[in-house]
């Protein structure tokens, strides 16, 4: 499966590499706008500067740190950092990972096979709590990332970043919530020797480390909580370069908070902003941005602008009919695809066994496919057909995009539209949409599809009923 090509940059990147110093940088743009890339040349440039540093203080190695948000970005993010950073292979430690498995190999604690036994534990908790159970869970993990454990009764007064107007949460709600959710959750998981993902966060964040890190690229940070990059800070060197790289318009998880929050001092002069979009057509570009429309975004997110985009291509495509037929047309667009030199995502709301149907139709039309969802290491054969969920697919890029079988039934939401999670959702499928270079195919079946996609105004994709 190809990976991001090496580009000459172009100006703008220019300008945002020479002024990346030590200290804190923040590289905002929409999706496609060379976000990542500008970073992994800011890294190959300040790990430069810090090796010729370290050299003359007699400190060698230059420890490096990538995070990526989940496992695909982070192992397509090594073949691309590795291949920029060849030339100081001898004089640094480099690291890249996502940001569970860098505390976990960082705090040399076994696995965390109890977080899914702390979500379950923690759903059954928001059951009885009067809002939606899963907007519960989500609200309850927003506000223990937010803050470190020892203040949390902060919670009902804090400005609720990230998390939308909808549904209200005022203060005697939150209280509420503090005392019948969030006391009787830490308490069971104390007593039960339970431990999720935040205390991950937090332990790294309390950690003394054994070295710290001189040179910091974050990816996808807006989806980091308040408390991962507490820990990050935690762990750089007093003159490291910090690069963070985000996009609000694109969280898909719920998360949120000003940056001074979690220790990151961005100065004016080290907030840059990519404005040209490299990677979609005007007409991808126009669909992700109609799904977008109206998403409450803050200073850190830009939302897909076709303006921004240098290319025209072919409308995207909305296909109307049932799932095996839907699979059907995308397979036989496949035949029309030169697959030496382009690759195809097919992205879904579902992973695994929802891909088994994809997998044998792919199967028994020898067309042969990679599995990105998770991929620990990424898939370096000639398999230009990936699957992935559309979670995984944060931060990787296609030439072509089928995004099939969307049914109601995979949305999280209710039916309210006006619901947080309806934003979340769209930003989602936009954000899907957005990884396509070429081409996109949406499938769905009439009657059950799900919501958003009644928001596509007409004229944004062309619809072949099947
Ligand atoms: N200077 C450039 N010239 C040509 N193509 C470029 C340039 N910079 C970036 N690109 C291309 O633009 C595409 C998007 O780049 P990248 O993945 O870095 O964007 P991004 O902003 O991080 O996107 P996202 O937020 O969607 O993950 C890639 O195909 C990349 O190779």
């Amino acid at each position: 499966m190809r990976v991001l090509k090496r580009v000459q940059p172009t100006p703008e990147q220019i300008t945002i590499v020479r002024r990346i110093q030590t200290g804190t940088s923040l590289i905002r743009g929409a999706a496609g706008s060379g976000k990542t890339t500008t970073a992994l040349l800011a890294l190959r440039a300040a790990t430069g500067a810090a090796v010729n540093q370290l050299r003359n203080d007699n400190r060698l190695p230059a420890n490096v740190l990538v995070l990526a948000f989940n496992n695909s970005l982070r192992s397509y993010l090594q073949v691309v950092a590795e291949d920029e950073m060849a030339d100081y292979a001898g004089d640094v430690r480099m690291y890249i990972s996502t940001f569970d498995r860098w505390a976990i190999d960082t705090l040399n604690t076994s696995g965390m096979n109890s977080a899914n036994e702390a979500r379950s534990y923690l759903s059954r908790l928001a059951i009885s709590f009067p809002r939606d159970t899963s907007f519960v869970v989500d609200e309850v993990e927003y506000l223990l990332g937010r803050l470190p454990p020892e203040r949390l009764d902060e919670y009902p007064m804090i400005r609720r970043s990230g998390r939308g107007g909808s549904p209200a949460m005022p203060n005697d709600v939150r209280k509420k919530l503090l005392d019948e959710v969030v006391v009787p959750y830490l308490e069971w998981k104390q007593s039960n020797g339970v431990r999720d993902f935040n205390d991950l966060a937090v332990d790294m964040m309390r950690a003394e480390p054994e070295f710290k890190y001189d040179v910091i690229v974050v990816d996808e940070a807006q989806d980091l909580s308040a408390n991962q990059l507490r820990a990050v800070v935690r762990h750089a060197a007093e003159d490291a370069t910090i690069t963070i790289v985000t996009d609000s318009a694109q969280r898909i998880y719920p998360r949120g908070a000003p940056w001074s929050e979690a220790g990151i001092e961005i100065v004016p002069t080290r907030s840059f902003r990519l404005n040209i979009n490299y990677r979609n057509t005007r007409e991808i570009a126009t669909l992700a941005a109609s799904l977008s429309d109206g998403i409450n975004i803050d200073d850190d997110g830009s939302l897909p602008d076709p303006g921004a985009c240098q290319r025209n291509g072919r409308l995207p495509t909305l296909i109307l009919g049932k799932f095996g037929h839907q699979l059907a047309y995308v397979v036989d667009r496949l035949r029309h695809i030169d697959l030496e030199r382009e690759t195809v995502g097919f992205l879904h709301l579902k992973g695994g066994g929802w891909f088994d149907d994809v997998r044998a139709a792919l199967n028994y039309n020898g067309f042969v496919f990679c599995e990105l969802q998770g991929a620990h290491v990424w898939p370096a054969g000639a398999a230009n057909i990936g699957l992935c969920t559309l979670h995984s697919a944060k931060g990787l890029e296609f030439d072509h995009v089928f995004m099939i079988g969307l049914a109601a039934q995979h949305a999280s939401y209710g039916k309210a539209l006006d619901d947080d999670r309806y934003d979340t959702h769209r930003r989602l499928i936009a954000m899907g949409i957005g990884r396509a270079r070429q081409t996109v195919i949406l499938g769905t079946k009439p009657g059950e599809h799900l919501p958003l996609l009644q928001a596509i105004p007409a004229g944004t994709v062309e619809v072949v009923k099947l």
